[in-house]
Order: structure tokens, then C-alpha cells, then sequence
């Protein structure tokens, strides 16, 4: 029997990829949601009423769409006790914290970046901060999107954010962040983290990691061509979540690189 993919979201654009890469994997489409129920004209499953019928008819539900829903979708998941992979980028704390609690009761792989190469990117930011002394280092984070995102920083500029923290051996929140300036902000906090982004066009995906010191600079960038490398690797999560014990997985988890 295939597995059941059921996609919240799915006329969005990462809704529509994720449809189509899941049944490129071999496994089976259960339906999805839209906030409208009904209008699946285009679509390749049904539109069914609710989060909670989508987790009824699946085996797996996959998440690209807002953060405000992620409360109601997580909790969900933990009454039909069915895994849940999280794409969705912009939580606040306390839905990161509903998300780590249902993960408690049932599988989730919340990632803020499906692509391989950006697991990769975050595990090299870590070791980066952790050789760079953040009194002579400024970690900066710069970030690229299309017209149409409505978050910001994006999830990935959080993620390599959290990274480079770590890797300095703090939390973003005890580091400090700069982002947004504008104005007499004064000079720069040493060892905080700051964060810049640009909206234009449709830029898929550009994030930057820049060390600044006095006399050098080293930066890493990472670009995204085409967002279905974030579809292949979410429903690639979701195969890879049947079966596995409850707990808050990443996408290191899925890729072994944890
Ligand atoms: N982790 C990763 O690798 C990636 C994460 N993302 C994240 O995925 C999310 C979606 O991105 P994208 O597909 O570009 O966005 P879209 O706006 O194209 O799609 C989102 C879909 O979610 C639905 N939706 C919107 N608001 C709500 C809500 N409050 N409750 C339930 N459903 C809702 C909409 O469905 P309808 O209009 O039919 O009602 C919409 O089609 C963003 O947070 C983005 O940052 C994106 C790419 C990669
Ligand atoms: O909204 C997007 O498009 C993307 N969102 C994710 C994020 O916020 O990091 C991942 C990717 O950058 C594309």
C-alpha cells in the first residue's frame, strides 16, 4: 500500500510542487486543504473540509502555509496521531512551543529549509561561529526573496541565525539580534546577530552568511533555483517519518547528518 500524502495548502505554490513530487515518490495523494474547502478546480486531490479530515484520510500531512495555522495543525496531528512535516516559516515562540509539544504525542520534522544543501550550510555556520571570536567577527545575514513572501527574516536567515549562536556557544535570544536599520541606530553590538532582507521579484531562495572583521571578510552563500528541491526534500521527510517514535525531528534527521 502506498503511503497517504495529505497536503495542507495545496494550491499554494509549494502546496502544488508538493502534490506532484509526492506522487513522483510512489505514494498516494489523501486530499488537501484550502481555506476555503471546495475549490479544487486544477487540483490533483480533493479539497477536503478541514485539517482534521485531511489528517483522517492520511497517513502523513505536510505543512507550507502559514504561520497562524501552525497551532491548529500541530494540535491536530496530535489527535489523529499521525506524523507531520512543518515547512512553514514565521512561527513566534509560543507556536514553536505547540509545535514542540505535540511532538511529544506524535513524529514531526519541523524545518525551516528542506534543500540539502542548506542542511549543510547550517551545519557549517555552526562550526564557522564557533572558530570565528565574536569580538572580532561580525556575523551578518543576508537574505533574498521573491514579492510575494510575507515573512521576514526569512525561516532559513532564523535557522543559520540560531547556527552561527550555537556555534558561539549562546542562544539568538542571548546574543541579540539587529535587523530592519534604519535611522540613528548607533554603532553595532558586538556579538550580536544581525539580519537584512530583500523582497523583489521571484527570487526562489539567496542567503548569505558574512564574517566581518577588521582585516578580512568570509562569506557563504546559498541559492535556490528552483523551490521543488524544497518539495522533493519535504515529501522525502514525510516517507522517511513513517514509523519513527514521537519526537521534534529536523531535516539533519532525515538527511543522517544529525
Ligand atoms: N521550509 C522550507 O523549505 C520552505 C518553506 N516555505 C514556507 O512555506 C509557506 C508557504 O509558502 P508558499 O507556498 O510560497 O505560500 P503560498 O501563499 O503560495 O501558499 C500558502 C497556502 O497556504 C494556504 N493558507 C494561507 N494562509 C492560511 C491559513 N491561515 N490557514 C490555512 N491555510 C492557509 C493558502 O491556501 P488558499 O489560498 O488555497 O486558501 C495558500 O495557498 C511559507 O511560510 C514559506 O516561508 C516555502 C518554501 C520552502
Ligand atoms: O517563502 C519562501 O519562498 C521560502 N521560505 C523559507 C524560509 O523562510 O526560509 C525557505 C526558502 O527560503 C523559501
Amino acid at each position: 500500500m502506498p503511503v497517504r500524502i495529505g497536503i495542507a495548502g495545496i494550491a499554494g505554490r509549494m502546496g502544488r510542487l508538493l502534490a506532484e513530487e509526492a506522487l513522483a515518490a510512489g505514494a498516494a495523494l489523501a486530499g488537501g486543504t484550502r481555506r476555503e474547502a471546495g475549490a479544487a478546480a486544477g487540483l490533483p486531490a480533493p479539497v477536503l473540509p478541514d485539517i482534521g479530515a485531511l489528517f483522517a484520510a492520511s497517513d502523513v500531512v505536510i505543512d507550507f502555509t502559514h504561520a497562524s495555522a501552525a497551532a491548529a495543525h500541530v494540535a491536530a496531528a496530535a489527535a489523529a496521531g499521525r506524523p507531520f512535516v512543518l515547512g512553514t516559516s514565521g512561527l513566534s515562540a509560543e507556536q514553536e512551543a505547540a509545535v514542540a509539544a505535540a511532538a511529544r504525542q506524535v513524529p514531526i520534522v519541523y524545518a525551516a529549509n528542506f534543500a540539502p544543501g542548506v542542511n549543510l550550510f547550517l551545519a557549517i555556520a555552526e562550526r564557522m561561529a564557533a572558530a570565528l571570536p565574536p569580538e572580532q567577527y561580525d556575523a551578518e545575514i543576508v537574505e533574498m526573496h521573491h514579492r510575494q513572501k510575507v515573512d521576514a527574516p526569512s525561516g532559513t536567515a532564523v535557522a543559520l541565525g540560531r547556527a552561527v549562536a550555537r556555534g558561539r556557544g549562546t542562544t539568538l535570544e542571548a546574543a541579540g539580534t539587529e535587523s530592519g536599520r534604519d535611522g540613528h541606530t548607533g554603532a553595532r553590538g558586538t556579538g550580536s546577530i544581525g539580519f537584512a532582507a530583500l523582497r523583489g521579484g521571484q527570487v526562489v531562495g539567496e542567503h548569505t552568511l558574512l564574517f566581518a572583521a577588521a582585516s578580512e571578510h568570509i562569506a557563504l552563500t546559498h541559492r535556490s533555483f528552483d523551490r521543488r528541491v524544497y518539495a522533493t526534500g519535504a515529501v522525502r521527510a514525510a516517507l522517511w517519518l513513517q514509523g519513527k517514535a514521537p519526537g521534534l525531528y529536523d531535516m539533519k534527521h532525515v538527511l543522517g547528518m544529525a
